[in-house]
């Protein structure tokens, strides 16, 4: 399958995505013509087959298909910070209900979504309005249903009690996404060095997971493509727990992510000088990272890191940067699971992460529900 996209990013220029079999590559055309040597501006977000890590039993870590997706693994987190998912086993029909029935959902009139209203009453879980979650400080311009891990009263003590709840929308879609999640997690402790069943048990045996159902409205036709990129779907973060999985609707980039490793192929003021001769300065995060968009790819999950596998991997793995920016006149809908360590889990860089930087520990500890429980108090306008 070979898709071409072509995308406006600024009035001067355009990027081209192509996407194959096996990577999604971009380049620009601004520094295509001025650049004959376009393999030094060309980067690839790779598009994992994790099919041998599904049929794996999990007694042979010797197998040859496993060794090489953890291989891949171990390169997208190391240099993309993100990459796609394919042969995961959910069937192309079941990824498209579930962002059907969102859709359905979002469509209802403002006083039917209310009716599963988001509170602290309910942990948190239920219907948030347009508005209601701020990042960085300003309203992000979605709405959205939040699920999470079931909790009866008293089951984590006072720590648990803001999350105490149960789900106000199916979660049966969670199943298959966990079964998908524990699975490239098990590839993930592998590359790092460690065996399969690292983050079982005690650190991810009960996953505290999450899953928000997500509606960004489109620009409205009188604003045109020539609009500011200030409308933010959802303004840049980083995802709170192990491995989150992106199911974004067709046709609509507005996914984006900072590449943090892949870019110190070139010198930081060259790349500084083609920032700025695509007026492009007001996206860069920092020296080595441009917002690159995640262009759906039918049949794929984005994955990125969380915060937690960044402290358990001692910073070997990096919580990617990524925001969303729904540039185009139609309502974008998305479903993200999160994937997440047991709601007390203790973090801290695993021993064999550590020697790999020198007995260094260079993330600071952590419990997840704390870190998940800061987040959520602090994510709503009152
Ligand atoms: N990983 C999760 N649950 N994502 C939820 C949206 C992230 C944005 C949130 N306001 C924030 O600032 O984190
Ligand atoms: O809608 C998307 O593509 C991503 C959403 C996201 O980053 C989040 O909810 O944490
Ligand atoms: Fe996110």
């Amino acid at each position: 399958m070979i898709l071409l996209l072509l995308l406006p990013t600024t009035r001067s220029s355009v990027k081209f995505l192509v996407s194959c079999s096996n990577q999604v590559s971009y380049f620009n055309s601004s520094n295509l013509i001025e650049n004959s040597e376009m393999s030094s501006n060309f980067k690839s977000i790779p598009i994992i087959d994790v099919s041998p890590l599904l049929c794996n039993k999990w007694g042979d870590v010797e197998n040859e298909g496993v060794s090489e997706v953890v291989k891949q693994l171990d390169q997208a987190c190391k240099e993309a910070g993100f990459f796609y998912v394919k042969g995961h086993g959910i069937s192309d029909s079941l990824i498209k209900e579930v962002r059907d029935m969102t859709r359905k959902f979002f469509d209802l009139p403002y006083d039917e979504k209310v009716k599963i209203k988001m509170s602290s009453e309910t942990g948190f879980r239920g219907y948030q309005r347009i508005g209601e979650n701020v990042t960085q400080g300003k309203a992000d311009m979605h709405e959205a249903i939040d699920c999470y891990r079931e909790v009866k009263a008293g089951m984590y003590g006072d720590l648990g009690k803001a999350v105490e709840g149960f789900n106000k929308w199916p979660d049966s879609p969670s199943n298959f996404y966990s079964v998908v999640s524990e699975n490239i997690l098990r590839g993930l402790a592998l590359a790092l060095g460690g065996c399969p069943g690292e983050f079982e048990g005690e650190r991810a045996g009960d996953p505290f997971w999450v899953m928000r159902f997500i509606g960004y409205p489109g620009i409205s036709d009188a604003k045109g493509l020539e609009m500011p990129e200030n409308d933010i779907g959802c303004g840049a973060h980083t995802d709170y727990g192990l491995l989150t999985l992106v199911n974004q609707d067709d046709e609509i980039p507005a996914l984006q992510y900072v590449i943090t490793a892949c870019i110190t192929e070139f010198s930081a003021i060259i790349l500084k000088q083609f920032l700025v001769s695509i007026k492009c300065v007001s996206k860069v995060r920092n020296q080595a990272g441009e917002w690159i968009w995640a262009v759906p790819i039918p049949g794929t999950f984005v994955c990125n890191i969380g915060d937690m596998l960044k402290i358990w991997s001692n910073g070997l793995y990096e919580s990617t940067l990524h925001r969303v920016i729904n540039n185009s006149p139609k309502y974008r809908v998305s479903v993200a699971f999160f994937y997440e360590p047991n709601f007390d889990a203790v973090i801290e860089p695993l021993e064999f992460c550590k020697q790999k930087l020198g007995g260094i520990e260079k993330c600071e500890r952590a419990i997840y529900g704390e870190h998940l429980v800061r987040k959520v108090l602090t994510n709503f306008v009152a």
